[in-house]
């Protein structure tokens, strides 16, 4: 348990380092970039499509779970990267664990995408 006292400046501090690691992934990293991407086009189509309320909440739910996975994933690869810069077989696993969780979320969010838009586009 943490003895500090409650600061209201240090939680607003925390809400600045958390947004500063949203505008690190999103602007300077790679994968960042490709998933806003994709979450423009899904929400541009989702608009468009006029979603039911339920429907919303499926495709806003994939695709958080899908951008939480990836940040979580370039989290571990550039501790891992800091901890062992060179070969390791044990960094290998955990890189290539963090990288199966992004798949899971992208098959889900595939699955989720295809339910929705493929009736609403074929009708
Ligand atoms: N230090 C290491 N030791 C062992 N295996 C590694 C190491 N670094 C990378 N790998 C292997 O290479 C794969 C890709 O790692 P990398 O860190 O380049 O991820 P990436 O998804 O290609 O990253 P990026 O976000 O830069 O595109 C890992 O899943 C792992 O199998």
């Amino acid at each position: 348990m943490n003895n500090e006292k409650f600061s209201i400046i240090n939680r607003i501090k925390s809400f600045k380092y958390a947004f500063n690691g949203l505008k690190l992934f999103f602007v300077l990293d790679h994968n960042g970039r490709v998933h806003l991407f994709a979450a423009i086009v899904a929400i541009g189509l989702s608009f468009y499509l006029k979603l039911s309320a339920l429907e919303w909440i499926a495709i806003l739910g994939v695709i958080s779970a899908v951008i939480v996975a990836e940040i979580l994933n370039s989290a571990i690869e550039k501790l891992a990267d800091v901890v062992s810069p060179d070969f390791h077989p044990k960094i290998k696993v955990v890189k290539d664990l963090a990288a199966a969780a992004v798949l899971v979320t992208a098959f889900l969010a595939l699955a989720v995408g295809a339910i929705i838009f493929i009736p609403k586009l074929l009708l």
